[in-house]
């Protein structure tokens, strides 16, 4: 045999393994590609990236095509490597044995791992790219792949078994979601992610675990001496005030100090003139989720509703501030005493006021307040006690010693919280434990 003939063999097997190699790549790269990447790439205009979106839509197809001529290369890579081999060696066992062994390594070397390691890790990019040789080679191969396919999906069917459904992969639950994002890396700023991971809490956080408690309320009492409430207004530092009557239970309205100012201006200004301004309160029940209660602001054009359980009983009040809060963290416009700046004091206590919700008690000082009950530590504190507490009386709650500083009408209104011991370490001293 003349030798060009040897040399163009052998220059062919090498192409059938390069063939190999790309459809094995191919595979892998199709199968890794990230379909919200290529979604939101088709979106801006991609055309690769449609293409590839288009074919993961079929994968029956798309495997077929692939598998197709890489079996097709291989299978001739096979037949030609025993022709070269008989060539050279003649029809001898041990030369086909070795020739076989030889085919099986280059294949798993340059034709399988290597590229599908390469695919893997440019999936992403390289997807839009050998789209295009695959859809024209699954344009030519049409035919051949469909009858594939026909003896494929007999077998599944005798097999009970569903071929694969894109509408699987493209819906997603919210957990899956908030994984990505979590996982999102260098894609989202972190700033981003936690606005991102928040939002899908929405649902699960109610009014009344994110509203500003009764005992917090800055409100106007009509009852009080009218000197008194000027007073109180000329030092009020919230824009919206619920109006108490009488025996401060009932809450006429809200009223909005900018709404005063023209009354402020004329002198024409008492009680009747607040009972006058005030607009109507808007109620919420307490375990409404937060999200609700944001599309509710929005529907009802307010900025701040009254959270009350279910007997109507007044728990406290919550504003637009304190939804967006839990989206993207604390305003600096809080009221300057409202217990921002908790944190634990040099010998490991902090003082704190009773009407404190305890979600952020547990966020402030890494406590673990339970938050299945009430939602104040005057709340927390009652539920323990079943028993209106004497000031100076110490408890022990989820691990934190408490002691009641100070109460008032029927509320523990001062506290003072102890550090819990870290798990494992000596505990320190507390009151009331010996
Ligand atoms: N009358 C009030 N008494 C106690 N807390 C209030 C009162 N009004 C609002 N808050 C609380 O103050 C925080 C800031 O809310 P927001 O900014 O809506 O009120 P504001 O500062 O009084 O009004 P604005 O910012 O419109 O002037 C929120 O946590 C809210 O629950
Ligand atoms: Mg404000």
């Amino acid at each position: 045999m003349p030798e060009y003939s040897l040399s163009l063999q052998l220059t062919s097997l090498v192409l059938l393994l390069v063939f190999s190699g790309a459809f094995s790549m191919t595979e892998t790269v199709m199968m890794a590609a990230n379909r919200y990447k290529l979604r939101s790439r088709a979106a801006a205009g991609h055309t690769g990236a449609r293409l590839a979106l288009d074919l993961l839509g079929k994968t029956d197809r798309l495997l077929g095509v692939i598998l197709l001529f890489n079996n097709l290369v291989n299978i001739a890579a096979a037949t030609l490597s025993s022709v070269i081999t008989i060539h050279l060696f003649g029809e001898e066992r041990w030369a086909l044995g070795a020739g076989t062994v030889l085919l099986t390594f280059f294949i798993l070397v340059f034709s399988e791992i290597t590229p599908k390691v390469i695919g893997a890790h440019h999936a992403d990019r390289l997807a839009p790219i050998v789209s295009y040789p695959l859809s024209f080679l699954l344009k030519v191969s049409y035919f051949a792949v469909w009858f594939v396919n026909l003896f494929v999906s007999g077998l599944l069917h005798v097999l009970r078994l569903k071929p694969v459904q894109e509408e699987g992969h493209a819906s997603l639950s919210i957990e899956e979601l908030r994984s990505m994002v979590l996982e999102s890396g260098q894609y989202i700023p972190a700033k981003h992610r936690s606005i991102l991971v928040n939002l899908f809490d929405l649902e699960n956080i109610t009014v009344e675990d994110v509203m500003t408690a009764r005992g917090a309320i800055e409100s106007i009492d009509l009852s009080a001496p009218e000197d008194e409430i000027r007073q109180h207004l000329a030092t009020s530092y919230h824009t919206r005030l619920p109006v108490f009557e009488d025996d401060s239970e009932r809450v006429i309205g809200i009223l909005h100090l900018r709404r005063l100012l023209g009354h402020v201006l004329d002198s024409e200004f008492g009680r009747e003139a607040i009972r006058e301004l005030v607009s109507k309160p808007y109620f919420v029940p307490a375990d409404t989720s937060i999200y609700t209660q944001l599309q509710f602001f929005q529907e009802n054009h307010q900025r701040m509703a009254l959270v009350v359980d279910e007997y109507g009983e007044l728990l406290g009040l919550i504003t637009l501030e304190d939804i967006i809060e839990e989206l993207i963290g604390k305003f600096t416009t809080s009221v300057p005493d409202s217990g921002d700046r908790v944190s634990w004091g040099e010998d490991g206590s902090v003082l704190v006021d009773g009407s404190q919700n305890l979600r952020e008690l547990n966020r402030k000082l890494g406590l673990k307040l339970p938050l299945d009950g009430p939602k104040t530590l005057n709340g927390l504190i009652l539920e323990h006690l079943q028993d209106i507490p004497e000031g100076g009386l110490s408890i022990k709650i989820a691990d934190t010693p408490i002691e009641v500083v100070q109460t008032q009408d029927r509320m523990v209104r001062t506290v003072r919280l102890f550090r819990p011991a870290a798990p494992g370490a000596e505990a320190p001293a507390t009151p009331g434990e010996a």
